[in-house]
């Protein structure tokens, strides 16, 4: 059922968000010694953990963070492609993460996924002309095939591949125009919301300024909306409205771009920042994280990022902190930045 929505209304809402993956270890791995009895104990990687965060139409909310830090495991739950353990999906002011496959039809043609490795969404035994074609003709059945045709030719241009290509298959194509390919199939189906997941990690640095500006130019020609996930904060730069940082699971900032590049404030988000080169000269100096990203099985009690935090205290330790809104409109998660010991 729809909620209460205004036009101003997030397209995309997490309310909680979730994800564990149990670990089905043997017996003996999961039998622990604990207050002197002998208990067993499921063990768990706790990937996204009360994750609240909305995209609004027309944005690039990008969500960045170390490797394991949960990035991919959002995209594929608001996509559908894991179901969460806690929280709720809402999608256009309707709840979705409880819908059935068959109810989830429709979003699919709305909802798109552009993944890091484009073979993932080709068939390796299709040509792109039948590869591109498929969708249009299951999403839009009413169209005669003269006309999928023609709408995948034009989709196939404004990606910058000829349409005459069409009878290759794609391994003919370089990494670039393949990623091409794919980004064009996600656009054969007029999408609205595009879920973009390392998108250009895997092309060579000349090509992927290339693909991000298509990835711009079909945003403001379409008046797409992103949910775009990248470890590379100039990527984010050049890209994003808005960014979420994400650490162990957990939100720790949320700003917009701008704001956040000029002003970080949660240590985690400064570390990530001082290591962007800048051209400018007053580029601070390059904060070293001690350590190593703690395991999300043992998850610490407190705040997630304590073991790493050159500011935390027994508080950080004890209780996690929650995302607390800022004058400049941001939202941190931070008991230093709270209490006034970093500079906000
Ligand atoms: N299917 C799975 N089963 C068990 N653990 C998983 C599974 N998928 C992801 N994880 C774990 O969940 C955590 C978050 O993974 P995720 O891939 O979302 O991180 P990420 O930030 O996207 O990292 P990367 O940039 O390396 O892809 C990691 O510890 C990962 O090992």
């Amino acid at each position: 059922m729809k909620d209460a929505i205004t036009q101003d209304a997030p397209l995309l809402k997490l309310k909680g968000l979730e994800k564990r993956f149990e670990l089905d270890k043997g017996l003996l791995e999961q039998i622990k010694f604990k207050n002197g009895k002998l208990t067993r104990e499921a063990r768990a990687v706790h990937a996204v953990n009360g994750i609240n965060l909305t995209a609004n139409r027309g944005e690039a909310l990008c969500v960045v963070g170390e490797s394991g830090c949960g990035k991919s495991t959002v995209a594929r739950l608001v996509a559908g492609l894991l179901t969460p353990s806690a929280g709720e999906i809402h999608y256009d002011g309707s709840r979705i993460d409880t819908l059935g496959r068959r109810e989830l039809l429709p979003l699919r043609k709305k909802m798109q996924m552009v993944f890091q490795n484009p073979y993932s969404s080709l068939n390796p035994r299709m040509t792109i002309q039948q590869a591109l074609e498929e969708p249009v003709s299951h999403h839009f059945p009413k169209l005669s095939r003269a006309e999928v045709r023609d709408k995948v030719a034009e989709v196939m241009r404004s990606v910058g591949v000829d349409p005459s290509w069409g009878k290759r298959y794609p391994h003919e194509f370089s990494g670039g125009q393949r990623q091409r390919i794919a980004i064009a199939r996600a656009l054969t189906v007029d999408p609205e919301f595009v879920i973009a997941d390392e998108p250009i990690s895997a092309l060579d640095v000349s090509i992927q300024a290339q693909i991000l500006n298509l990835m711009l130019e079909a945003k403001d020609e379409r008046g797409l909306t992103y949910l775009f996930i990248t470890h590379d904060l100039s990527v984010v730069q050049h890209f994003g409205t808005r960014v979420a940082v994400l650490y162990l699971g957990t939100l720790c900032e949320l700003s917009d771009t701008a704001t956040l590049f000029e002003n970080p404030k949660h240590p985690y988000s400064r570390a990530l920042l001082s290591a962007v080169p800048q051209l400018k000269d007053d580029k601070p100096n390059h904060i070293r994280l001690k350590g190593e990203i703690p395991t999300p099985i043992e998850m610490p009690q407190g705040c997630p990022f304590q073991s790493r935090c050159a500011f935390a205290t027994n508080r950080c330790q004890a209780e996690k902190p929650r995302p607390l809104q800022q004058p400049d409109g941001s939202l941190v998660a931070c008991h230093a930045v709270e209490e006034g010991r970093i500079d906000a």
